[in-house]
């Protein structure tokens, strides 16, 4: 699992540059990192898990007043069921739009913890940020112009939180927690659980691990980076297994470009060697879901 110095990858200094290509490098094999040096506190990221950790082991009662409607994604449960052989994930979730904060669906935001509302607000302001500059970064790695992925994405970028909660479960060889998917974001930031790994990425036909790093932010590429950057950049495949003596919490924001905006390959990644290998996409997000229920990768059907 490649850990990149995302500090670094601002500097226009030989190391700097030494960053870029370790970017660029685990983006195209792996397409996740472990980030280091991101700059946010250890103590804020401690203080989001803790608060995390608080709501997740709320009563069952209390945590159901947020309750996801049968017909939206927003709010805590499990899986959208949209058919009888659906396999369901061993996990509960709350899943949240962060932004933009107008779309924000306050009855579905606990309460409780007290601070949970204005904790959450600023891990978003700090992971947006966090986002931005690896976008640009993402350019600089491929000799792009630094704003190519950026314009895509825009200003009113949407971000969601997603709360995961894997019970412990008697029996891991038969369920998982996450069954194997791909992300339909542009990016997605996740905090591990400190003590209990999971998380799995799927490389050269392998099921790699995520090692524990406490203070590290795990990054990975979703489908729609995959797309802009013509196939490039990898979003991989992960999936998540379960544990029968512990249980664990992960806290994941996705990514993703503003409402209505256009993505597609860069012009500058399309040539005879490499041609067009996506269409122009809009609204990703709307069809991802109905396909990875039915455990299809939404990204085939965008193919040329
Ligand atoms: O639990 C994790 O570590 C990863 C979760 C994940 O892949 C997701 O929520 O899409
Ligand atoms: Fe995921």
């Amino acid at each position: 699992m490649p850990i990149i110095d995302i500090g670094r990858l601002k500097s226009s200094s030989p190391t700097g540059e030494e960053e870029l290509e370790n970017l660029r490098s685990a983006l195209s094999s792996w397409g996740c990192f472990q980030a280091i040096n991101h700059g946010i506190e250890s103590s804020f990221l401690d203080k989001v898990r803790d608060v995390t950790k608080q709501l997740l082991e709320l009563p069952m009662e209390e945590k159901q007043r947020y309750s996801r409607a049968p017909d939206d994604i927003e709010g805590y449960g499990n899986d959208m069921v949209l058919s009888d052989n659906q396999t369901l994930d061993w996990t509960d979730r709350l899943f949240l739009t962060v932004n933009p904060e107008d779309q924000r669906k306050l009855n579905y935001w606990p309460q409780n913890p007290e601070v949970f509302r204005e904790t959450m607000h600023e891990h978003a302001t700090n992971l947006r940020l966090i986002a931005e500059d690896l976008l640009k970064a993402m350019a600089r790695s491929l000799n792009l112009e630094e704003n190519c992925f950026l314009n895509q994405y825009g200003d009113a970028a949407i971000m969601q939180l997603r709360f995961n909660f894997y019970p412990r479960c008697p029996r891991p060889d038969l369920v998982l927690g996450l069954k194997p998917h791909a992300d339909g974001s542009a990016i997605t930031i996740v905090l591990q659980d400190t003590e209990v790994e999971g998380l799995q990425f799927l490389k050269d036909d392998q099921w790699g691990r995520v090692p524990i790093m406490p203070h590290a932010l795990l990054i990975n590429v979703g489908d729609q980076i995959e797309i802009m950057s013509n196939g490039i950049f990898k979003s991989p495949v992960h999936r998540v297994v379960t544990n029968s003596k512990r249980e664990r919490i992960s806290l994941a924001m996705f990514c993703s470009p503003e409402s209505g905006k256009e993505v597609e390959p860069v012009e500058g990644l399309i040539d005879d060697k490499r041609p067009r290998l996506y269409k122009k996409v809009k609204n990703y997000l709307d069809t991802y879901f109905q396909y990875y229920q039915q455990g299809k990768r939404p990204i085939d059907a965008v193919k040329v």
